[in-house]
This record gives structure tokens, C-alpha cells and sequence, in this order.
């Protein structure tokens, strides 16, 4: 067909999903954020009338104070049926079931007819994780992220696949391709598309899913494996690369590649004793080796990363910040208008946390009510429901790291 004849056709197909879009209360806008082998993503907005009728996004949306979304287009037409009937619902119903974690996309609604599928998304506006480090790091003209931003990344990261795996979901996909970044620099974990579900933890798994690169070696050696265990392999892979810029084993063929895993991963000069440890404990070639992702959050190079829980990039911070002050009446506090506020990290874990005498976990919690931090007259307002979740009691004078950190934040101010 003619270059004139398909963009055409390409001009009407998406005008009637322009038209489709419109019914169910969402403009689609021409800008296209990205694409996969079946379908695109465009930028949105939703209507006051989609938001009234859809509470989850009227009230994210109000936190953000924009109503723009992301809307994945699916050409179920076109794709081949397993896609259809295994990938796609496997997406969503992942989605479904790891609703509502900040650092995990959300995905507000689904609609579809015989030709598409419709996924109207959280959007992440500033890319992926792998954009991310390579414009970092030809900013730096030195390779990789500096460790202090990796670690708030991974922390974040860490949160949300916790989120999944307590969820019964194993991604199988881990990587800095899907791992997206919000205006706000808050990491989303997105592309459920390989993602495993199960009521039982120790299933063993035998599909050869992900990317070579950040493949576990025993699914490389096509052993029945556990999916946990394939994603702490995955987030060590996506560790290395976030500090060094590089991958830590890059091979075409499986078997070489399993001989540079034997081998272990090389480290730039310069990257800290920590940091390396942590990767270490994540790329074993033994599964039951690894890390798990509890022993991931309490590792000494992850003590510094209180601040992480909260998703501000430096950037963010504003250089001349409001005077801070500190608030205490309820009539100043401004009430969460999310009536389902997204679960933190420490929440997540509440099982794990009682009764912990660890001191990076005990030492995070300032306040029982947990803290409300806001950002000078930005919209940013992050919530940490912390040692009270956790089940701890912590007196109110005691000022524990964390809460001297959100003291020294400029244009902050505290409610407890
Ligand atoms: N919520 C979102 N916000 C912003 N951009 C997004 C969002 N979801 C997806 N994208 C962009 O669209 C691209 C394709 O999306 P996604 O990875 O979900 O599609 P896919 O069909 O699963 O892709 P692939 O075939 O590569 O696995 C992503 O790489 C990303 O750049």
C-alpha cells in the first residue's frame, strides 16, 4: 500500500478512537507517549463527568491536579489470539490485584469493542528508568546514577514489588524499561503483560518470560523456578545499572551468559563497599541465596533512604523555599481527599514489622499518627502511615532520623 493510502487509513482508525474515547468520558490528545508490539499509548484527559462516575480517579486525579491520563491502546484485531486471550487479561487482572501502591501504575478503567482494548492509565510523564540514568548520566558525563538517588529508586521499587509478591503476583519482567517515572519523579512499576498469578507462594514456575539481561540463571537453564526469587535477581540487575550505567552481563547466547553470572559482576572504582555488598546478596546464583526483599530494606546501604519513602527528587525541592513551620491544629491540616490513601512501604510490611527491633525499621516512625508532609505551595503531599501501622508505640519528643530529615527539608512542614 501506498504511503499516502496507509496514513489515510491511519488518520481514520485513529479518529474513531478519538470517537471511542469520548463516549466513555476520555480525550485523547495526538501526542503518543510511547508504543509496544500491539498497541500505543497516547496521552488523555478525563472529563468532569468520567471523574464523578469513577471515584479512584477523581480523587488521584485531584492529588495530582491535573486530569491528564495515559490511554494504552490494544489493537486486539491484529494481535495474535494468545496475546489477546492469555496477555492482555493477565495484564489487567495484575493491575487489578496491585491497585492502589503508589509505586505501582494504576490503571483506573478498561473498555473495549471487537477491534481494541482500551487501559486508561496512571500517567508517568517523564519516561522510563533507562531514559532516566542515560540522560543522568550524560549530564554527569560519568556513567550511572549518583548512589543517593539510586537508593531512593530502589527503595521505591522495592515497595512495589513488595506490593505484588503479598499480592500473589510475580512480575517476571523487571526491568528499567518498565520501570516509568512520574512528573513528580515517583517511580511507577509497570508491563504486567508476563506477570504470574497464585495463591501459593512457592509455585514453581517453568515459562521462559523477560529480557536476557535481567533473566535469573535458572531460568536461563530452563529449571522450574520460583518467581520471587527471578524478580530479586531482576531488581540486582536493575541496581547495577542504575549505578554504573551499564548492564552487568550482556550476552547473546544463554550459555555465555551463564559463564559471566558464574563469573559475578564487575564494579566501577569508586562504587561503595555497600552498594556492591547489596548487589552481591541479590545477583546469587543460588535462589535461595538471594536476598529476600525485607533483608533488601534493612541492608546498611539502604539506612540512609528514610527521605525515599517520600517520592521527591531534589529537583522538586524549590530553591527558595516557603519559611518552614510547624503545624499542629487540625483545622490547618488539609484533610486527604484520596479516602484510600496509597499504602507505604512500612504499612506494607506491618506483618513483618511487629514486634522488629531492627533499628533501620524502628528508627523510621516518628509519630504515632503517622507524619503528613506537604511541599510549600506545591500540590505534593505525601503520607506516611508508619509505626502506627507498623503496631510500634513511639513517643512523640523522640526525633528519630527520619523526622530530623523532614525538619531539614526546605519548604516542609509537618503534621503529626
Ligand atoms: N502509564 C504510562 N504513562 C506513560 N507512559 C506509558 C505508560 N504506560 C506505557 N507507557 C509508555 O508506552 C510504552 C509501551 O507501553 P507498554 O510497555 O505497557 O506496552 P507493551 O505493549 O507491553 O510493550 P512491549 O511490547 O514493549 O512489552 C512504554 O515503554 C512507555 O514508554
Amino acid at each position: 500500500m501506498k504511503a499516502a493510502g496507509r496514513q489515510k487509513l491511519d488518520q481514520r482508525a485513529f479518529l474513531k478512537q478519538v470517537h471511542e474515547c469520548r463516549d466513555k468520558g476520555y480525550l485523547l490528545s495526538f501526542k503518543k507517549i510511547g508504543s509496544g508490539a500491539f498497541s500505543k499509548v497516547y496521552l488523555a484527559y478525563a472529563t468532569q463527568e468520567r471523574m464523578q462516575h469513577n471515584s479512584k480517579l477523581a480523587s488521584d486525579l485531584r492529588g495530582k491536579r491535573h486530569s491528564m491520563v495515559a490511554i494504552k491502546i490494544v489493537s486486539t484485531a491484529e494481535a495474535p489470539v494468545e496475546f489477546s486471550r492469555k496477555f492482555l487479561p493477565r495484564e489487567i487482572s495484575s493491575l487489578n490485584a496491585t491497585y492502589k501502591h503508589l509505586n505501582v501504575v494504576q490503571l483506573y478503567e478498561t473498555f473495549e469493542n471487537s477491534r481494541r482494548t482500551y487501559l486508561v492509565l496512571e500517567l508517568a510523564a517523564r519516561g522510563d528508568l533507562l531514559e532516566h540514568i542515560n540522560a543522568v548520566s550524560a549530564h554527569r558525563c560519568c556513567p550511572g546514577l549518583e548512589e543517593e538517588e539510586a537508593r531512593r529508586l530502589l527503595w521505591q521499587l522495592v515497595s512495589a514489588v513488595a506490593h505484588c509478591h503479598n499480592s500473589g503476583i510475580v512480575h517476571r519482567d523487571l526491568k528499567c524499561e518498565n520501570i516509568l517515572l512520574d512528573d513528580r519523579g515517583c517511580l511507577k512499576l509497570s508491563d504486567f503483560g508476563f506477570a504470574h498469578q497464585s495463591r501459593f507462594k512457592n509455585t514453581l514456575l517453568s515459562t521462559f518470560c523477560g529480557s536476557m539481561a535481567y533473566t535469573a540463571p535458572e531460568i536461563l537453564m530452563s529449571k522450574k523456578y520460583n518467581g520471587e526469587q527471578a524478580d530479586l535477581w531482576s531488581l540486582g540487575v536493575i541496581l547495577y545499572a542504575m549505578v554504573t550505567g551499564k548492564l552487568p552481563f550482556k550476552e547473546r547466547q544463554p550459555h555465555r551468559m551463564l559463564y559471566l553470572m558464574r563469573c559475578g559482576p564487575a564494579f566501577r572504582p569508586g562504587l561503595s563497599p555497600e552498594c556492591q555488598d547489596l548487589i552481591r546478596g541479590l545477583l546469587q546464583l543460588r535462589p535461595r541465596a538471594r536476598l529476600g526483599l525485607q533483608q533488601v530494606a534493612t541492608h546498611h546501604w539502604m539506612l540512609p533512604a528514610a527521605h525515599a519513602l517520600f517520592c521527591i527528587t531534589p529537583s522538586t525541592i524549590p530553591e527558595k523555599p516557603e519559611k518552614p513551620q510547624l503545624r499542629t491544629s487540625p483545622d490547618n491540616v488539609e484533610t486527604n481527599t484520596n479516602s484510600d490513601p496509597p499504602r507505604s512501604l512500612l504499612q506494607l510490611w506491618r506483618p513483618q514489622l511487629q514486634g522488629t527491633s531492627h533499628e533501620s525499621v524502628s528508627g523510621l516512625a516518628p509519630e504515632p499518627l503517622g507524619v503528613c508532609l506537604r511541599q510549600g505551595a506545591d500540590s505534593a503531599r505525601f503520607e506516611l502511615w508508619s509505626m502506627e501501622m507498623a503496631g510500634h508505640e513511639v513517643g512523640r519528643s523522640r526525633h528519630t532520623p527520619l523526622l530530623s530529615f523532614i525538619r531539614s527539608m526546605p519548604g516542609h512542614y509537618l503534621v503529626s
